[in-house]
């Protein structure tokens, strides 16, 4: 099989350069190893009417990575507009953050049916397509559209919500219906995939059987394909990080200090404000733990210049000072605040330097940083991660120290705990997440989505077509060639 990945961002693959985010981060590793294309943006726009979509491709690993410049016109609205100020809070059941255009809406369309044209290249005979993430929920629908018939998997990397937040964006109807072309649609949790066969159901009145949904498209399967790391390579990358020079300053500078980490992109859905307010918290209810224990917090840039994001770097900025001006002594800061990416080389240093790993959103599709916080711990005297409740990653990590971040007092407590459990205990709670991690690696979350994707190619060939009363289509009308959607 000639696999096609396709994501809005990719990563070079770098050694040394931050990741930019889970996505990139998770799938480099394998996709590398695997053979396959990997298609994105390149961060680049390119104007006028691209006939033929300008890729950069260059070699990955035993496969390709192609890099394709979007629509200069379409590009704001796609990314910035639909894709992250409409879906990404409502998938993170932010729907007060909503704000969504028509505008923005048919860039999003128009960026989805360029990329399907722009995959037509990458298409041979034996190909299959695995689609990534929520900027490209019509791509399936558009490729049925240019006439593939071969096999197309989705996996979604965030949450998928509760059918009345989803509801909240505009033209939602019709982009599920569009979500419906893909074979096989996968989610980070069983409650993902529930909350969007409920939505089918109840809102599509479609007929589910078994976790295949049933369209004019034909079959869909959704299933839970939990995303996972390399727990084996990311240890060992801690182990070799403990001479960086970052690392080694980072320990000198703590004098026998117990550190508290967390690493995010800078994003309203890490509840940074609520992880910043309980530790406040903490030194104002534990006065011991002033100048014992500190918070290291990086806080990587992003989506800059989406209001939402600008308002919250402000905001976090605002509120470290506030606490380390309160807390703070001439020569003891509480809060270490660095607005900057680190590459996973050192970063598995400084999570392996840190008792206690902090990983706190109100809302995330898994969380890796909370599996790398578990992976680069010295098993002798391992750390302790302090989990939401909310991120997709509890679900396996059910022995850290579970929290509601809404719970500021309570996760205050939490934290103080963690700094000062006993070394029994923490070996215990940390070795059972690594046998959950070594359960579900990387490699094997790829394997199992190839499989369920080639799985599902079968079943087409061997069932005879579903015919279903149609469902509601959105209404298509050429303009200059381009997709339009009413
Ligand atoms: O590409 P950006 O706009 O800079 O954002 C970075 C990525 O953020 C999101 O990551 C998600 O994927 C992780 C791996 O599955 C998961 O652990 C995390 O919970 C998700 O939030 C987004 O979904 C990606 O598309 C972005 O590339
Ligand atoms: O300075 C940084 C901050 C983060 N990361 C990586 O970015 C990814 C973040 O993924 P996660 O799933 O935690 O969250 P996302 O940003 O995708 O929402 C992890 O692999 C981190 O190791 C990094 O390389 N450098």
């Amino acid at each position: 099989m000639n696999l096609v990945v396709v994501s809005n961002r990719v990563s070079r693959g770098k050694p040394n350069e931050p990741m930019t985010g889970g996505l990139a981060a998770a799938l480099l590793p394998i996709v590398e190893k695997s053979g396959a294309i990997w298609v994105g943006s390149s961060g680049r726009v390119r104007d006028g009417n691209q006939k033929e979509p300008f890729a950069e491709v260059e070699a990955l690993g035993t496969g390709a990575l192609a890099m394709l410049d979007l629509p200069a016109a379409h590009y704001g609205g796609y990314y910035e507009g639909f894709a992250n100020s409409a879906l990404w809070p409502a998938l993170h059941s932010r729907a007060d953050l909503i704000r969504a255009s028509q505008e923005d809406y048919l860039s999003y369309r128009e960026v989805n049916a360029f990329m399907a044209r722009a995959l037509l290249r990458f298409r041979k005979t034996d190909t299959a397509f695995w689609v990534q993430d929520y900027h490209f929920l019509a791509l399936g629908a558009e490729l049925r559209d240019l006439g593939v018939t071969e096999p197309i998997g989705f996996f979604l990397h965030t949450p998928w919500p509760a059918r009345s937040v989803i509801s909240g964006v505009p033209h939602h109807r019709e982009l599920i219906e569009a979500m419906l072309a893909y074979d096989l649609i996968g989610f980070q949790t069983e409650e993902d995939c529930e909350n969007f066969v409920s939505y089918a159901q109840s809102d599509l009145g479609l007929v589910v059987h078994d976790g295949v949904i049933i369209s004019r498209y034909g079959r869909t399967r959704a299933a839970v394909f939990p995303i996972g790391i390399d727990p084996k390579q990311f240890a060992q990358l801690a182990m070799k990080a403990s001479t960086h020079p970052d690392v080694s300053r980072l320990r000198r500078s703590l004098n026998g200090e117990k550190l508290a980490i967390g690493v995010d992109r800078l994003d309203y859905s890490k509840g940074l404000i609520n992880r910043i307010k309980a530790f406040d918290r903490m030194w104002t209810l534990h006065p011991s733990l002033a100048r014992t224990a500190s918070l290291l917090q990086i806080a990587t840039p992003s989506r800059g210049a989406i209001e939402a994001y600008g308002n919250l770097q402000s905001e976090v900025a605002k509120l470290v000072t506030d606490v380390n001006g309160q807390h703070g002594e001439v020569d003891w800061t509480p809060i270490r605040y660095l607005n900057k990416g680190y590459g996973q080389a050192v970063l598995a240093g400084l999570y392996r330097t840190a008792q206690v790993g902090v990983v706190t959103p109100l809302q995330d599709g898994m969380n890796l940083v909370a599996k790398e916080y578990v992976a680069a711990q010295n098993p002798v005297d391992p750390g302790v991660l302090v989990l939401s409740k909310f991120a997709g990653a509890a679900n396996e990590l059910d022995t850290a120290l579970l929290v509601n971040p809404h719970d500021i007092d309570g996760m205050a407590r939490t934290i103080a705990m963690a700094l000062s459990m006993p070394l029994t205990e923490r070996r215990m709670r940390w070795e059972a997440m690594m046998a959950k991690l070594r359960g579900h690696t990387i490699q094997q979350w790829f394997a199992d989505f190839t499989e369920a994707l080639h799985d599902c190619q079968l079943d087409k060939s061997e069932l005879a077509p579903v015919m279903t009363e149609p469902a509601l289509w959105p209404v298509r009308s050429a303009t200059n060639g381009g997709a339009r959607y009413h």
